[in-house]
């Protein structure tokens, strides 16, 4: 049986990142970058596709885990009969691309074992491995890639496998150092595990000492802040959504999508939770990023790149990998890259206006890419799209799509009049005010009282939440207050979480049924916020909070009654809607002011 994908943590350096299960072994990597081929994917196979353990012999010992505080080092304690000992696992900011694995002992002894599988290129390349010449380790290389492991344990090689076996005393500790090189490049320097360690210490503790305390939810957001910062590609300021592909939506089906990417929506709501929490100098960062991606021709602009802005994401099957408890197919690249997706413009807008407020400068350049961008929408907002959702079917005037195309020109219009660009903040007006009207018109159902999917519709939209949210309406209309009533009614699932449409509807042209999307349920407590309704915010968002792993992260979904996280994994949405519920909740219930 799969590993639960709850029991999975995550280490990484904010340039890949790697899982790490519950008895100790390493799932998934994917080397030097989110989105590389991996070298471990046992996650989405079996153990033969590559994986790297270390775990006691007794297959009965007791195991708890934790992050170090404030930091994405993670430790994981085996208590055995004989003895105690704690696995520590984490990625140095060395420059490298590293994994160090400390074995520390706490009280009597404790036995384990380790095997290393390595198959490059997702879990099918057999490396050639040897023994290294002057230290104790080994090294495999298969074509570009190397890996280098430099351990005092003696490992055998057997049946393409390494393994090996120690024993850690209390006081004593054992380590493993795993550095991915390209094979034709330089041999990286051995690093000092214990100094390695003290260094990522001081590098997270540093980065997460300027968050605020929110409300009642201190752990719960720095986690869920932590968890987004290990999703930023520090070199060029890109933001992935999931450091992971294909963690099904539903168990066994093929809602299977790889997320190792840049989305400009993930990417824009990322960037609102960290400036929520004062956190401005990834906003510069990845507005440095966006204007790379988008040069050029702002007909040629997608919704979604690579870490880099490289637009080339094409996507096709792994065959060879079964799949998360076979979950068929596996992907990586991304269709949806060449997909219309209205609503990205307004998320963007929406971050760089909120940027501004935060001390982000126009530079003339930013501005000339803003209105060629503006002008691009201007003449594609009235096309049909594939939506917030991304639907693999027909295109449509998804009611949410326009809302955000409203937002993208509403924001435009304040930038423009703060530069005393009277003349353009009118004509991006005129705009945001047709839209509007027209949405108010289309996208609205007389006779249901609410707002609908797409125009001609009678169907519900979780995204529809989002139009008091960002301030197409205000909370107390009746159109806002009955779209609320009906998502209730139709989308709330007998556990109280909201699902993001009907998938039985055919309207995203794939097989029915899929987890509870975990952004939606936040959504839905920021409406009830908005509405003064604090007990029913305060229990869903509690709920909404117990669905964390032991480790405070959270997947894409969730699936209540079988009480597992579903889909990509952790991921930024969910994190991203536990910020900024928790934001709006200590705002409006507490008052508190926050950056
Ligand atoms: O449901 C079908 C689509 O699912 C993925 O999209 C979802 O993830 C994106 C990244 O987090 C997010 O931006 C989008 O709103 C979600 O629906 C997948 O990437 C798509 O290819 C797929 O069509």
């Amino acid at each position: 049986m799969a590993t639960p994908i709850e029991d999975y943590g995550l280490i990484g350096n904010c340039e890949t990142a790697a899982l790490v299960s519950k008895s100790g072994s390493i799932d998934w990597f994917c080397p030097p970058r989110f989105d590389s081929a991996a070298c471990f994917a046992a996650l989405l196979g079996t153990p033969e596709n590559g994986r790297f353990l270390i775990t006691p012999k007794d297959s009965s010992a007791r195991v708890t885990r934790r992050y170090r505080d404030g930091t994405l080092i993670l430790e994981t304690t085996f208590e055995t009969k004989d003895g105690i000992a704690t696995l520590i696992d984490f990625m140095p900011k060395s420059g490298g691309c590293d994994i160090v694995r400390l074995i520390v002992g706490e009280s009597g002894r404790v036995e384990f074992q380790t095997e290393l599988v390595i198959r490059f290129d997702y879990g099918v390349s057999i490396p050639w491995v040897r023994q290294l010449e002057d230290e104790p380790g080994l090294y495999a290389v298969a074509g570009p890639d190397g890996l280098i492991l430099r351990s005092p344990v003696a490992l055998q090689g057997q049946d393409m496998r390494s393994s090996g076996e120690f024993t850690v005393a209390a006081e004593e500790t054992v380590s493993f150092a795993l550095s991915y090189t390209r094979s034709y490049g330089r041999t990286p320097a051995p690093l000092n595990p214990k100094q390695a360690l003290a260094e990522t210490e001081a590098f997270w503790r540093k980065w997460l000492h300027p968050c605020p305390s929110v409300g009642d939810w201190e752990e719960e957001v720095k986690r869920s802040l932590l968890t987004l910062k290990a999703l930023n590609y520090e070199p060029t300021g890109g933001i992935v959504a999931a450091p992971t592909t294909s963690l099904p939506e539903r168990l066994g089906g093929q809602r299977n999508w790889d997320y190792r990417y840049c989305w400009l929506r993930d990417a824009a709501f990322t960037l609102g939770a960290l400036m929520n929490l004062g956190y401005y100098d990834e906003a510069k960062a990845w507005r440095d990023w966006l204007l790379r991606a988008v040069a050029g021709s702002p007909a040629q602009m997608q919704i979604l790149y690579d870490v880099t802005g490289a637009k080339q994401l094409p996507e096709r099957e792994l065959t060879w990998l079964s799949g998360y408890g076979g979950s068929r197919p596996v992907r990586i690249g991304n269709a949806a890259v060449d997909q219309r997706q209205l609503d990205v413009y307004g998320e963007v807008l929406h971050a760089i206006h909120e940027a501004r407020l935060g001390g982000l400068t126009t530079t003339r350049h930013s501005a000339a890419v803003g209105r060629v961008v503006l002008e691009h929408l201007e003449s594609i907002w009235r096309e049909p799209d594939e939506g917030i959702w991304e639907v693999r079917g027909e295109p449509q005037h998804f009611t949410h799509s326009k809302v955000m195309a409203w937002v993208a020109f509403d924001r435009a219009a304040e930038i423009a009049a703060s530069n005393g660009d009277a003349e353009i903040a009118g004509r991006w007006r005129r705009n945001a005010d047709e839209i509007r009207a027209e949405v108010c018109v289309r996208g609205y159902d007389e006779k249901l009282g609410s707002f609908v999917q797409f125009y001609g519709s009678r169907r519900l939209d979780a995204s529809l939440l989002q139009i008091p949210l960002v301030g197409f309406l205000p909370p107390d209309h009746p159109h806002v207050r009955g779209t609320l009533a009906a998502v209730e009614r139709v989308l709330l699932d007998g556990s109280g979480l909201v699902m993001r449409y009907e998938t039985e509807s055919g309207v995203d042209g794939l097989p029915p049924g899929e987890g509870a999307f975990l952004a939606c349920s936040f959504w839905l407590v920021e409406n009830y916020v908005q509405q003064g309704r604090f007990s029913e915010a305060s229990a869903l968002f509690q709920n909404l909070l117990s669905m964390r792993n032991d480790l405070g992260l959270l997947a894409e979904e969730y699936d209540p009654r079988a009480r597992r996280q579903l889909g990509n994994f952790p991921q930024a949405f969910s994190h991203i809607g536990l910020i900024n519920t928790a934001v709006r909740f200590a705002r409006a219930k507490h008052g508190q002011q926050l950056p």
